[in-house]
């Protein structure tokens, strides 16, 4: 295992579920709380906040969430926060990353939207220019808010349209919010040129996987688990090859899943299901990408090769253009026939 740990650590990746505020480091998280101190119930120290992590079911989590969203202020916290995740994720050798970021979040807390775009899209700049690492934003309607969230999240993504903007989502809780009322804006995005990249089936059933499929259009699922419970579905998914982004300890975190080992990532891939590993909100969950794969390695039974075509499929169900792919698999295939010989 510790050659695989060893493999992968150095396994040129590509990460496409990570939320914007659920990478705070432990480090981040201390230096915004220090700089609002005295009106936030996160703690900054790092055993307290590991503590603070623990979380009861899915809606504690959503709740604990929100109250680190509740850290970032200002346009320089937005900076700092996404700056500093492109240097963790070059760390780990993701070379690209799909963010999932929730302006709604931030422009509720009064930040306006172009002060909030132009932060991320300087942290871009910065962390492609510092770290090699190439970040892209899926922009999320936090499902707990509705349709008002969802009305201003399509606006402010047409209107600001930032360069790194390529899909559009929806997070939050799947119980009580039903994916179809949501068409509309799905609909504005998908035909401005965003691509369909909906939550579902992490909390919910199968059945909210077809609405995200039949109703958003969606060209990959957040999560969708789910989907093992329905063979239909499963075959649906492999014949249109309608990738699921697949992250194990945090099904195991939020209990999702109640043990890694009933995890249906195993299921899934038999059925034929493209999937990636992903590592979603790693600090909340205990965990990073490098963590994530090696979770899917023992649970897949991988070995180097097998981890490397994770690492491959993440490319090709990825948004990066045609010569972006090529370079970045090139790169895994030529890291891999190094380390095999
Ligand atoms: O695992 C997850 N599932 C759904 N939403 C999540 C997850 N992790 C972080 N968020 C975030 O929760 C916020 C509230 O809706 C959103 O910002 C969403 O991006």
């Amino acid at each position: 295992m510790t050659d695989l740990t060893a493999f992968i650590a150095g396994l040129p990746k590509a990460e496409l579920h990570v939320h914007h505020v659920g990478s705070a480091s432990p480090r981040i998280v201390a230096e915004l709380a220090a700089r609002h101190e005295g009106s936030s119930p996160v703690p900054a120290d790092p055993a307290a906040l590991a503590e603070y992590f623990e979380f009861r079911d899915f809606a504690h989590f959503i709740e604990i969430y929100l109250s680190v969203v509740d850290l970032i202020r200002d346009a320089a916290d937005v900076r700092l926060l996404t700056y500093e995740i492109g240097r963790e994720l070059s760390r780990q050798q993701v070379r690209y990353a799909e963010l999932t970021v929730t302006p709604y979040s931030s422009v509720r807390r009064g930040i306006p939207a172009g002060a909030f775009c132009e932060a991320i899209e300087d942290a871009r700049v910065g962390a492609r220019r510092d770290f090699g690492v190439d970040l892209a934003w899926c922009f999320d309607i936090p499902g707990e808010a509705g349709l008002p969230s969802a009305e201003e999240t399509l606006r402010i993504a047409l209107e600001e349209r930032p360069d790194g903007l390529i899909s559009f989502g929806l997070g939050g809780p799947e119980i009580g919010v039903p994916r179809p009322q949501f068409k509309p804006y799905f609909d504005k995005a998908r035909a401005a040129g965003l691509h369909s990249v909906p939550h579902a089936g992490e909390t919910t059933g199968p059945g909210t996987i077809w609405d995200a499929i039949r109703e958003l259009g969606a060209e990959r699922i957040g999560h969708g688990i789910a989907a093992a419970q329905d063979e239909g579905l499963m075959s649906y998914l492999a014949e249109q090859q309608i990738p699921l982004e697949v992250c194990p300890t945090s099904n195991l975190r939020t209990r999702a899943v109640a043990d890694l080992a009933e995890h249906p990532i195993g299921k899934l891939v038999a059925a034929g299901v493209p999937i990636s590993v992903n590592s979603d909100d790693p600090p909340m969950f205990g965990t990073s990408l490098e963590r994530e794969y090696a979770v899917a390695a023992t649970l897949l039974g991988l070995d180097q090769h097998g981890v490397a075509d994770l690492a491959r499929a993440a490319v090709r169900h990825s948004f990066l253009s045609f010569d972006g792919k090529a370079k970045l698999t090139a790169e895994i295939d030529a890291y891999e026939a190094a380390a095999t010989h």
